[in-house]
């Protein structure tokens, strides 16, 4: 740590009060809750901050928990410190001072071993992405994705150029944002456009690939972990005609998801709350041609927007995650038709809760294995996801 920098952060003294409140953020967190919580509540009791102190103090706190589990035994200012000058992005008020140091000149002389230390190898990652490169994602926000909805891209583009927000249209349905910004005065969430990562939209042109053709007839689909419903949105936009039903173990959750599928225009659809690691009821059985299991997981694929979560994780975590995600998995098979497809989805990197799933699935009697991917959303400053389509045999 260039005892200058420090020097120049601890000197001045509106950076000194920024620094000294999110080291109180930092020491009384346990990682229980989300840091975002956890944050709105210290900023709740501490009512003096402006705005700008607020984002502040929100960038110290959130880059200490970039570092992941970088071992030194720094103090929470040299850590800050040393995440700060590893981010490629530097240019808040509160480093202006000290563009001396280059954006990148920490980082390009890391060594494999130290981008290991803030994500370590173990567990170990699916094919198709490194620990290594996840750490260095570690460093940069993830940017904001938007999917907007069919027939609405005029009138998104022209709100967004009005309110000046800055975007960039990946294809006609994908728009990459600024992070933090607001859309709310500006377009009509959920009727307009769908908030929805870069990965999560691409899980959607896959599974398009496998989708039964039925003609006219709808296909019938479950989507067994549907959480406010995103993914199943994005079906009945692309993939109609098709007959959803949803489920999730949460009550509250399918409160939220009722109230979006409204905003959505969404009227027909069967909805229940289920704990789907537990047997299936008789009724559900043979009964869809599609089941999507969209499993709760790690989360490690989203850790660059709650690098808390890696900060806290304990290696041996993701077995618990697995024990699940082969009781749920084999069980909504049953509610499968001959036939039929398990869509396996998860947004973690670990290969326990993502191959080592798959291969117990697909080892089942009939069980093929079409399609299994881990999609890499560094390149694309967005999450990590895992998907994989089976088909059950007939
Ligand atoms: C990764 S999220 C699903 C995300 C969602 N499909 C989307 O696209 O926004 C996983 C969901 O599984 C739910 N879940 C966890 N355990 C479950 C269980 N045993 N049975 C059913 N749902 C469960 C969680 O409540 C959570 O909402």
């Amino acid at each position: 740590m260039p005892e200058a920098l420090r020097h120049f952060f601890i000197s001045m003294s509106r950076y000194h009060s920024y620094w000294q409140s999110a080291s109180k953020v930092i020491e009384k967190y346990d990682g229980k809750t989300p840091l975002a919580i956890h944050l709105k509540q210290f900023f709740a009791a501490n009512k003096q901050m402006g705005s700008k102190d607020r984002r502040t103090v929100q960038q110290l706190v959130y880059q200490f928990y970039r570092l992941g589990k970088w071992p030194e035994p720094l103090s929470v200012a040299d850590r800050i410190l040393l995440a700060a000058q590893c981010m490629p992005e530097q240019n808040e008020a509160w480093l202006q001072g000290v563009e001396k140091v280059p954006a990148t000149a920490v980082t390009e002389q890391f060594t494999e071993e130290q981008w290991l230390n803030i994500f370590p190898n173990e567990p170990a990652v699916s094919n198709g992405i490194t620990a290594a490169a996840l750490a260095q994602s570690m460093l940069r926000q993830p940017h904001l994705f938007v999917r907007v909805r069919p027939g609405f891209q005029g009138k998104v583009k022209a709100a967004l150029e009005k309110h000046g927000i800055e975007a960039v249209w990946l294809s006609n349905e994908t728009i990459q944002l600024p992070n933090g910004a607001k859309l709310d005065d500006v377009l009509k969430l959920n009727q307009q456009v769908v908030v929805q990562d870069y990965s999560s939209q691409r899980t959607g042109q896959i599974i398009a690939q496998y989708w039964p053709s039925k003609g006219e007839k709808h296909v019938l689909a479950w989507d067994c972990c549907a959480a406010s419903g995103g993914k199943s949105i994005m079906l009945y936009d692309q993939l109609s005609p098709v007959t959803l039903t949803v489920s999730d173990i949460r009550d509250s959750i399918i409160s939220n998801l009722k109230a979006r599928f409204a905003e959505a225009g969404m009227r027909n659809y069967q909805v229940f709350v289920a704990d789907v690691a537990a047997p299936l009821a008789e009724h559900l059985h043979d009964k869809f041609d599609v089941v999507i299991a969209d499993v709760p997981c790690s989360g490690s694929g989203t850790w660059a927007r709650t690098p808390e979560q890696l900060y806290f994780f304990q290696p041996g975590q993701e077995l618990q995650f697995q024990q699940k995600q082969k009781a749920i998995a084999s069980n909504v098979l049953q509610a499968i038709k001959p036939g039929g497809l398990l869509v396996y989805i998860t947004c973690s990197v670990f290969a326990a809760e993502n191959e080592a799933v798959v291969e117990s699935i697909a080892a089942k009697p009939g069980m093929q294995l079409l399609h299994s991917e881990l999609i890499n959303g560094i390149e694309h400053q967005s999450d990590s996801m895992f998907i994989a389509v089976l088909r059950k045999g007939k």
